[in-house]
Order: structure tokens, then sequence, then C-alpha cells
């Protein structure tokens, strides 16, 4: 697919089955997640994927989480199905690096760049994907149990598989809207 094609037309999917990407088409979908502007080469970011028995790992630790959180039952209850929304699902993380000059918030900007690079790597591929996040995304209890530092933050949770349909073309911003010139 031509680039400019893929980043004028892209849509996230939410329908998604099996196949997700694996070998070949997986390392380039990761391999372009390392290949964002990256201040000072820093890579403050980690890929953590979850596909298989790694869904029902995810979506325990995410059922632990909404428990120690206090949230009501049917929360509880829907966490661990969460992650079988789509038969991949990348946690996207921030990991800081200490830097004199690379704040917090840039790293973070970074890792947020490579989850969607990432997605338009799939899409590029054939396969489909959401950029999802919720209030487990900012969770210190799942952080931890990821082996997360206090410094660390989850920038998203990245679904990827196969459409099962065909998102609708989104209706075009008006570039009168979002742009003014100086
Ligand atoms: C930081 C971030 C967090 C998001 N979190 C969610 C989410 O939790 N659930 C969801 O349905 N969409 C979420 N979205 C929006 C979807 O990724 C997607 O952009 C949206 O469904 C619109 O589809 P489109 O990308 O094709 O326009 C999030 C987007 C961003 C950038």
């Amino acid at each position: 697919m031509d680039a400019l094609e893929l980043l004028l037309t892209r849509r996230s999917c939410a329908a998604l089955a099996a196949p997700a990407p694996t070998g070949e088409a997986l390392d380039a979908i990761l391999t372009a997640g390392t290949r964002v502007p990256d201040f000072k080469h820093l890579h403050p970011y980690e890929f953590l994927i979850a596909s298989g028995a790694g869904l029902d790992r995810l979506g325990a630790l995410m059922t632990e989480a909404a428990r120690k959180a206090g949230k009501p039952d049917e929360v509880i209850e829907r966490c661990a199905r969460l992650p079988h929304r789509a038969p991949l699902v990348i946690v996207v993380v921030a990991r800081h690096k200490p830097h004199e000059v690379v704040t917090v918030f840039e790293q973070q900007l970074c890792a947020g760049a490579a989850l969607h690079a990432m997605q338009m790597a799939a899409v590029a591929q054939g396969f489909g994907g959401i950029w999802r996040s919720g209030w487990l995304m900012v969770d210190r209890t799942l952080h931890a149990a990821l082996d997360l530092g206090d410094q660390d933050q989850i920038v998203g949770f990245l679904y990827l598989g196969t459409p099962t349909t065909a998102p609708a073309p989104r209706p075009a911003v008006p570039l009168d809207a979002v742009v003014r010139s100086l």
C-alpha cells in the first residue's frame, strides 16, 4: 500500500479475529515501532506481547487490578475478557530512561508514536488494529504486576488481528478548523 494513501485513509478496526500477525509480519510491526522519532535514541519504550495463553495472563492481571481498585463486580468480571477482543494485544509502555535533556513527556510521546507506527505497519500488511486505553492504562497495580517502575507509563493497548468488517471511511476534518497561519 502506498504510504500516503495509508496515512490519508487510515481507520482503526475494533472487530478483529484470527489470524494475528506472526513471524516476519509481527517482526516488521515491532521493528516499525522502533523506527519512530526518538530524541537521543534512548528507545524509551517496551512492547509487551500477549497472544494465546498470554491473553489469559493479561486478563488475570487486569482482573486483579480491578479487584485492588475496588471496582464494581461487573467491571471485575469483564476484565478477564478484555484482552480477548483481538488475537494479539501489544501493551506499549513508555520506559523512562533518566536523561538530563529528554523529559519524561518527550519519552512518552515517543512511545505513543511507536504504538501508532506499529498500528500502521499492521494495516500496511493487511491486518487491522485499534489503540485502546481506559482506566487500566494508568492503573499502578497493573504497572507493578507487569514489572514496570514508578516512572514507566503504559501509553496504550494495541489490539491487532484480521478485520472482520471493513471500517467505513471517516469524514474529513476541515483543515481551517485545526490549522492557523502565524
Ligand atoms: C490515546 C488514545 C486512547 C484511546 N483509547 C480508546 C479506547 O479505550 N477505546 C476506544 O474504543 N477507542 C480508543 N481510542 C480511539 C481509537 O483508537 C480510534 O482512534 C477510534 O476508534 C476512531 O477510529 P479511527 O482511528 O479509525 O478514526 C483511543 C485513541 C487514542 C489516541
